[in-house]
């Protein structure tokens, strides 16, 4: 299990993390989320061991990092699938991280195999797309098969099988039991990959919650609504509902209107429907509104 307590780490006046905790837990995908600048990386990076906290602490089954006495065994990390030397080959890549652990090297073959490597074992990284750079990041990670896996932006590079690849595999290493924490600004793939969200703006904790309840709290509920006589509905909508949007083929979206009273509203005023049904906001939509005040760089449209 990981844990982060009070964590704050400062450069020089900022705090690109201040105050934040959370935990990762066993048996479930945890997405982790904030706007650029948020402070994941830094985050990921001190539960590593690569940046010293400035206050607080990162555990990793009750130890920080430089304590565990095998860390590729309790935490697998990808952060960032470019950085490895493109002169080695994806099996060499692999079986230096082995030696240096004294892990078994049928373990490479394994992790090759688990990705869909195996065929480009021998080939050399330099020739790699983006995509099997993730997933060579990704067997690395799983080398030491660890009950934790931290991964920063795993389907940065992926085509849509590659995407649903990595769906199902976070899914399988969940379901054996580990703590999988990954980090995505892709928010449809996150609503169907995680669990539970972790979300941080300015390197707060905004949510710690599952994604179900995420969405119900701070998704809205839209009513799309459709009329045999576009003018009249629009006349209507104008009356009652300000803030509906129309949707160019002659429907609206109303933002928090009960499908029920609009129904019945329409029917008082003559009004006929073709169409009445409920959306949710998306989670991007969801994420959206929760951190708009947070975000550190925002588009300004002029
Ligand atoms: N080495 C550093 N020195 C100074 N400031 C830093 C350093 N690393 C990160 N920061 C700052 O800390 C804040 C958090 O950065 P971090 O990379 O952790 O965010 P992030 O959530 O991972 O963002 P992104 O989604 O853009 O990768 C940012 O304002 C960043 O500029």
């Amino acid at each position: 299990m990981i844990e982060i307590r009070d964590l704050t780490k400062a450069y020089g006046e900022r705090r690109a993390v201040d105050g934040l905790s959370f935990r990762v837990a066993a048996g479930r995908v945890t997405g982790f989320l904030g706007p650029n600048g948020a402070g994941k990386s830094t985050t990921l990076r001190t539960v590593l061991g690569l940046d010293r906290p400035t206050a607080g602490e990162a555990l990793i089954d009750g130890l920080p990092y430089q304590r565990l006495a095998e860390p590729l065994r309790r935490v697998g990390a990808l952060l960032d699938a470019q950085a490895v030397h493109g002169g080695r080959t994806a099996a060499g890549h692999l079986r230096w991280i082995a030696a240096s652990h004294r892990l078994p090297a049928r373990r490479i073959d394994e992790v090759l195999a688990l990705v869909g490597l195996t065929d480009a074992a021998d080939r050399r990284i330099r020739t790699f797309s983006l995509g099997m750079r993730q997933r060579l990041g990704i067997a690395a990670a799983l080398l030491g098969d660890p009950a934790a896996l931290l991964l920063d932006e795993p389907v940065n590079g992926l085509d849509a099988e590659g995407i649903r690849w990595i769906r199902t595999l976070l899914r399988r290493l969940a379901d054996e039991g580990r703590a999988v924490l990954v980090s995505s600004h892709l928010m449809a793939e996150m609503a169907q990959t995680a669990d539970h969200l972790v979300v941080i703006g300015r390197g707060r904790l905004l949510a710690d919650t599952s994604t179900a309840a995420f969405l119900t709290e701070h998704g809205r509920r839209r009513t799309r609504v459709r009329a045999v006589d576009p003018a009249a509905l629009a006349a209507l909508l104008a009356e009652t509902h300000p803030a509906a949007a129309p949707l160019g083929d002659g429907g609206y979206d109303v933002p928090d209107a009960d499908p029920g009273e609009l129904g019945a509203l329409a029917a008082s005023r003559r009004v006929a429907l073709v169409e009445l049904s409920v959306t949710h906001d998306s989670l991007e939509e969801a994420f959206m509104r929760m951190t708009a005040d947070t975000v550190e760089y925002r588009t300004v449209t002029a």
